[in-house]
């Protein structure tokens, strides 16, 4: 049974789908503190949060049981990506559930804002008739700068022109040909569009880039009296430098639905300016948002833990799960090549090379990169290694994985080569599929064979002469070890040379019955690997039994 934790607000449409989901049981629990969370992840499989819970590198760490994160709601920063991704945690959002709503919040503030709704319905209520304090400003044929066209910046454009405002705006990732098409006039440059504008909007992810994007320089650089939008994240306005351009006079007023610490202190000295509208985070609450986010981060979970699909992931590539059911004898071969070579290497490996052939090569090969990775590091890390995280664990040790594609077939219609350079020189290792289902190592350097990719592979070199392998197949049988399966590989295909033999075995040998096989002295080197068993464990989930 999966056990999903559910520590924020979620909409009762999305609970229901994941209590009818079969396989999967929920854990309701609501204002939590930090600590509180992390001890309850180590119950849980999943999590899905919005904005309030806080993910943090604390959080996070040793979680071994937690393999996804949903984030119901867009913004994904309040949860420690890096960390995450560490910890082999897929993080996954609901992007397009709450745009609409968002966008809607964006230009009730704006409006709100430049017809003082709210200071004239405070005093109203204190039984004050004023009409002279609350002159307006009308929209119509004023310019609106949005920063940042994506989901949001382009709904809120689109709801501009039909004020009709006309629209700006900067966002180094659209076209020039698209924002025409959306009839905004698109600048290059933030700082010659913000000189030009009445109104000023943002709607960017809160990154190293955007962190203070505008602030007292930017601020003292546009025309007197603009008013500031900030739906998006707190931090992308300095919170203190807007203050003191309001309170100075030269920027008009502000609406903001986000702070940069919330719930943001009562002391904030932007909640005391008359000219200051401000809402606690409520962009994304209506009805409608909560309903369609609540659905989405629900099937995405489910999808995840029951059908094994990734999707809206933040830290690794999606996979549908017609893809997963494609990919999955893909992830396990190159998991397997990767644990193969990670017990036949026992000094430094430096860096490591995959060349996918065939078939091999029109699959998602990062994917499969990653797996082998995890499959290579997963002896020597103690910490749990899967395709979300076995990239970055690589890349701290400086080993580099580079991959070759080739779409000729040679001796297979698909195959994956890996070869790992270490200190002392080179190991490579070779795997196919037969049938679509079964896993063949057909290549350990030089010798060409095939045996079975799972459970437990007794490897022995020896000298090609007759009786070896009868006396060997002796020693195992009186040491009570049942051969499933034996390859023998040979230098030059010709009697007499040396010869690598792979017994695939029922059960593990003992330390007796692997010194009878090294007694042979046609025997020149024993060595026995450890493979998960055929089908498990999935490769992207743990690497952990391995
Ligand atoms: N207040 C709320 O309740 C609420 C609700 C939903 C979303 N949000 C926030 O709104 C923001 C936008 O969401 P979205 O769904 O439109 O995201 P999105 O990813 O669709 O769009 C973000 C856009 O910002 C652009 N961008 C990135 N860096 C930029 C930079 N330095 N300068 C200019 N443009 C830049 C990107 O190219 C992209 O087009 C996010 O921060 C999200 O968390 C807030
Ligand atoms: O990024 C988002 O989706 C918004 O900030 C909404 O957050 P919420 O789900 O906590 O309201």
């Amino acid at each position: 049974m999966y056990r999903v934790l559910i520590t924020d607000n979620l909409s009762p449409a999305g609970l229901k789908i994941l209590k009818e989901t079969p396989g999967i049981e929920v854990d309701l629990r609501k204002g939590l503190t930090p600590d509180e969370v992390r001890v309850a992840l180590h119950e849980a499989d999943g999590i899905i949060i919005r904005s309030e819970t806080k993910l943090t590198p604390e959080i996070l760490k040793d979680q071994p049981r937690l393999k996804a994160i949903v984030r119901a709601g867009v913004g994904t920063d309040n949860i420690n990506l890096p960390a995450a991704t560490r910890e082999g945690v897929v993080v996954m959002n609901t992007p397009a559930g709450n745009t609409t709503s968002t966008a809607e919040h964006t230009i009730a503030m704006m409006m709100a804002l430049s017809r003082n709704i709210a200071p004239a319905a405070s005093k109203l209520r204190d039984g004050v008739w004023d009409r002279k304090s609350f002159t307006g400003t009308q929209l119509a044929g004023k310019s609106i700068a949005i920063v940042g066209l994506g989901r949001i910046g382009l709904a809120v454009a689109r709801r501009a022109m039909g004020l009709e405002m006309k629209v700006l705006g900067f966002d180094p990732f659209m076209s020039v040909e698209r924002a025409a098409e959306q009839g905004i006039e698109l600048y290059r440059d933030i700082d010659e569009m913000i000189t030009k504008c009445d109104y000023l909007t943002v709607h960017t992810p809160l990154s190293p880039e955007t962190t203070n994007l505008i602030g007292a320089e930017r601020l003292a650089k546009m025309k007197k009296g603009v008013r500031i939008i900030n739906c998006a994240r707190g931090g992308i306005i300095n919170e203190a430098e807007l203050a003191q351009a309001i309170e100075s006079g030269h920027i008009g007023g502000a609406a903001l639905d986000v702070f940069v610490k919330e719930p943001t202190p009562p002391d904030n000295p932007l909640l005391k300016l008359p000219q200051v509208l401000c809402t606690p985070h409520l962009a994304a609450s209506t009805d409608e948002a909560q309903e369609l986010v609540a659905v989405e981060a629900a099937e995405i979970m489910a999808g995840f833990l029951v059908r094994h699909e990734v999707r809206h992931a933040v830290n690794m590539a999606p996979i549908s799960s017609a893809e997963m059911a494609d990919m999955r004898i893909y992830l396990d071969l190159g998991l397997r090549l990767g644990v193969v070579l990670s017990q036949l290497n026992k000094s430094g490996v430096r860096s490591a090379k995959l060349t996918f052939r065939g078939e091999a090569a029109t699959k998602k090969t990062k994917l499969i990169s990653n797996a082998f990775a995890a499959g290579l590091l997963s002896s020597a890390l103690a910490e749990n290694v899967n395709i979300v995280n076995a990239e970055m664990l690589a890349h701290e040790r400086g080993i580099q994985i580079t991959e070759s594609l080739s779409s000729e077939v040679s001796d297979f219609s698909t195959m994956i080569s890996a070869t790992v350079y270490t200190d002392e020189g080179e190991c490579s290792v070779a795997g196919t599929i037969f049938g679509r289902q079964f896993l063949r190592l057909v290549r350990v350097n030089q010798f060409h064979l095939d045996a079975y990719l799972d459970g437990t592979l007794l490897l022995y070199r020896h000298i090609d002469r007759p009786g070896v392998i009868g006396t060997i197949g002796t020693a195992c049988g009186q040491h009570n070890v049942n051969i499933a399966h034996m390859a023998v590989g040979r230098e030059r295909n010709e009697p007499g040379g040396e010869a690598l033999a792979i017994l695939n075995l029922d059960n593990e040998p003992s330390a007796e019955a692997l010194a009878a096989v090294q007694a042979n002295p046609a025997v020149t080197s024993v060595q026995l690997l450890r493979l998960p068993k055929a089908g498990n464990p999935l490769p992207w989930l743990t690497t952990q039994s391995v």
